[in-house]
């Protein structure tokens, strides 16, 4: 049976590594921030490497499906046969390997593609019914922050279509929600509206090219796919990793939020996957407030056919390109690649002209403090406070060119905060580091461990070592 269309067949124009960033040269060798420099020119090379063979190999890569590599990833291509959901309207697989005995992940990055459209799809409605009516679908968290209908069937689709398409046996996962507030008898109604928007959204899968149920699933079959998101992560292996409505705040304020998937292996995110529904396609309108958006929206009503808002971005580690796809619109059937386009950082260099985005809540990110680091590197523009990981994903598309996080001390980030953006916005071109210049470490369970002082996230290597720098200025002075 076909299984699969790689996405490295999505595109066959690889330009240049330093011209596709507008011919800005990288230096590898300074001498002060060597640490970061040895991390951007390992991802450099990293890109260079891959677009070379790329090159070399277009515009279909050589099917490996034969070889049999002693990896885990050997497992997931294996198991399709039996327990694949990719419907049949598709090109030739690709094996799960390269021309060059390395993983492509092709199959998995389709399977989280459509999974992600259809999670997409499925908080749309739950959103609309939350704007509509305040209908009683916000809970309260022993923790305090709020969950919703959507959080839950997010995460029961997502592991469900995971496990349905790679065999539940190879499947690990770690995400957001726990089942046991779910579970509890005072949850009767909540899980109720849970199971009845998973079987809404999984009789659209053939739509998304993936296959539902035969029959609507019971409540313990919901319950037991929220609950296989138990992995704890960690060092070795393959896990992914799912922050089902990611922007909780913004979800239910009608605002931005995103989902995100992503496959790491060996501690290493190599897949990244970032729903945004409330994405608008036009950069002016993600710094107002979605209600505004939604006003605008009613007197200009797009027509069918316009791309107004809501996306999917993904990248593979390596593959040295990102790329942006709409949402499924109406009844429409998702072909592959679904009208996708690369995306990449902005060229901007120069802080005057540079945005830089943050956390909407100054609770979660200290916003005096990213304020003096704007005035000391020369940022002029506002902040770009938006809700979620759709901050990742602005600057990947070059909407934005700087992205900064500190959190007050003692906070733990998690993995699923970060990983697919990650992934998404190194691809497009970009670079993310703590506020040391290393690399996020999602090797060490559910939490970003080690993390020194924030999350930068820069569309250049210049303007990064430039916040890098004035963070070491002002950390001491700073009441962080
Ligand atoms: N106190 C504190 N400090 C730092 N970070 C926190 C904190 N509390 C929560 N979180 C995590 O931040 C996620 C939301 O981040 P955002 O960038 O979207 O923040 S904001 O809502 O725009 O203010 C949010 O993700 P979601 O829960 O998915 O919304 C949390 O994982
Ligand atoms: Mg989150």
């Amino acid at each position: 049976m076909p299984l699969y269309t790689s996405s490295s067949t999505v595109g066959t124009k690889f330009p240049s590594l330093l011209g596709h960033r507008g011919g800005r040269g990288i230096q590898c060798n300074s001498s002060r921030f060597q640490s970061l420099s040895l991390l951007f020119c390992s991802q450099l090379c990293s890109r260079t490497r891959t677009r070379t063979r790329q090159q070399n190999t277009q515009p279909h890569i050589v099917s490996f499906s034969k070889f049999n590599k002693n990896s885990s990833s050997t497992s997931f291509a294996s198991s399709s046969s039996s327990s694949s959901s990719i419907m049949e309207d598709q090109e030739e697989n690709m094996g799960g390997f390269n021309g060059f005995m390395e993983p492509n992940y092709s199959r998995e990055l389709d399977v989280a593609v459509r999974a992600v459209q259809m999670a997409c799809f499925l908080c749309q409605k739950v959103q609309q019914g939350l704007i509509s009516k305040s209908n009683g679908q916000v809970q309260s968290k022993e923790d305090n922050s709020l969950v919703t209908v959507a959080d839950w069937s997010v995460q029961a689709t997502v592991s469900w279509l995971l496990s349905e398409s790679f065999g539940s046996k190879n499947v690990s996962i770690v995400a957001e929600e726990d089942v046991q507030s779910l579970s509890k008898v005072e949850a009767a109604d909540l899980l109720e509206s849970v199971v009845k928007t998973v079987n809404d959204c999984l009789a659209e899968a053939p739509r998304f090219g993936l296959q539902g149920p035969q029959m609507a699933l019971g409540t313990s079959e919901v319950l037991a796919a929220i609950s296989r998101c138990n992995s704890n992560g960690g060092p070795t292996g393959r896990f992914w990793a799912l922050d089902p409505v990611d922007g909780t705040l913004g979800f239910v304020r009608g605002d931005q939020y995103a989902v995100a998937l992503a496959l790491i292996e060996d501690g290493e995110p190599v897949l990244g996957v970032l729903g945004c529904p409330n994405y608008p396609m036009r950069k002016e309108w993600l710094s107002y407030q979605h209600r505004y958006h939604r006003i605008i929206s009613k007197l200009t009503p797009p027509t069918s056919e316009s791309w107004d808002k809501g996306c999917v971005m993904y990248a593979r580690r390596g593959g040295g390109e990102a790329w942006m796809q709409p949402l499924l619109q109406g009844h429409k059937k998702l072909v592959w690649p679904n009208s996708a386009r690369p995306i990449q950082v902005s060229a901007i260099e120069n802080p005057a002209l540079a945005t830089f985005c943050e956390p909407v809540e100054k609770s979660n990110s200290s916003h005096s403090f990213t304020a003096g680091l704007a005035h000391s590197v020369g940022l002029r523009k506002q902040p770009l406070r938006v809700y979620s990981m759709v901050k990742y994903a602005a600057i990947a598309r070059g909407d934005a060119e700087i992205f900064m996080k500190f959190a007050r001390a003692g906070y733990k980030e998690k993995i699923w905060d970060h990983a697919a953006g990650v992934v998404i916005i190194q691809e497009a071109g970009g670079v993310v580091t703590d506020a040391g210049g290393r690399p996020l470490d999602f090797s060490k369970g559910i939490y970003l461990e080690g993390l020194d002082r924030g999350i930068i996230a820069c569309a250049g290597a210049k303007l990064h070592e430039k916040i890098i720098r004035a963070v070491d200025a002002s950390w001491n002075s700073s009441s962080l």
